[in-house]
């Protein structure tokens, strides 16, 4: 039996879920085809500007590798003034951006699964358009501290995809580093966006769970590829 197959087994079915106001978890956004042309998109990318472990502001490495598309013309904590190489934001994968806030907040035309809990997120999708992305790249080894994503010029909400091993990703609060937060597996194909009241709840990534399906997607040493679509520049809806 295939290895996905005896996942399934084995799998409760998972729907779209509000972890907090405007903290939405859609699992299986993307099918597996799409998931697939992403992994391939990133190894492009990849070739054409490596990945780097940033460096933090008290000189820490992170253990996560990452290469930022966009982004350009702003001074941004993951872009050119980190001494990197940006890359052109493809129009499709704004389009993507667009559509994940759409598809989590709802629209007029089109509601959302699961009410996203705060006013104004229907706005808050029409009006969204992101202007970069990071792509972050985790091996076995590789996590995430809790923190908060402050260094955009935009309170517009930070949309986040999944792509290969399972992991854990822990929502906090908007007041602490520490407790309370909420522990969600995120899995291949998953969609994840946090903004409105949620846009600057810490957040991080304790763990990968090797094996899950890093592989499966051709992804020779396993891991997990996690892109994050932003709006970095003070446009667009709740600019701070
Ligand atoms: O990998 C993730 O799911 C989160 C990434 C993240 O929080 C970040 O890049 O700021
Ligand atoms: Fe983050």
């Amino acid at each position: 039996m295939a290895e996905y197959e005896l996942d399934e087994l084995f799998t409760v079915p998972r729907g779209p879920a509000v972890l907090a106001p405007g903290a939405v978890h859609v699992p299986d956004w993307l099918d597996p085809a799409r998931q697939q042309e992403l992994v391939t998109q990133c190894r492009a990318w990849v070739r054409a500007a490596p990945m780097t472990h940033h460096v933090m502001p008290g000189g820490g490495r992170m253990s996560v590798q990452s290469v930022m598309l966009g982004a350009g013309g702003v001074d941004y904590r993951y872009g050119a003034s980190a001494g990197r190489r940006l890359l052109e934001l493809p129009d499709w994968l704004v389009e993507l951006g667009r559509r994940a806030v759409a598809d989590a907040y709802g629209t007029e035309d089109a509601p959302a699964a699961v009410d996203p809990g705060f006013d104004g997120a229907r706005r808050v999708a029409q009006e969204h358009r992101p202007d970069s992305a990071l792509v972050n790249f985790y091996d076995d080894a590789a996590h995430m501290g809790m923190h908060q994503d402050r260094d955009e010029f935009s309170a517009a909400p930070i949309v986040s995809l999944s792509l290969g091993d399972t992991c854990v990703f822990r929502l906090g609060n908007t007041e602490t580093r520490t407790a309370p937060y909420q522990d969600v597996e995120l899995r291949s194909g998953d969609l994840f966006v946090f903004g409105g009241p949620s846009r600057y709840a810490f957040h991080g990534v304790p763990r990968v769970l090797p094996g899950t399906g890093g592989r499966r997607l051709g992804l020779r040493q396993g891991g997990r590829l996690n892109i994050t679509l932003r709006m970095t520049g003070g446009r667009g809806a709740g600019a701070r």
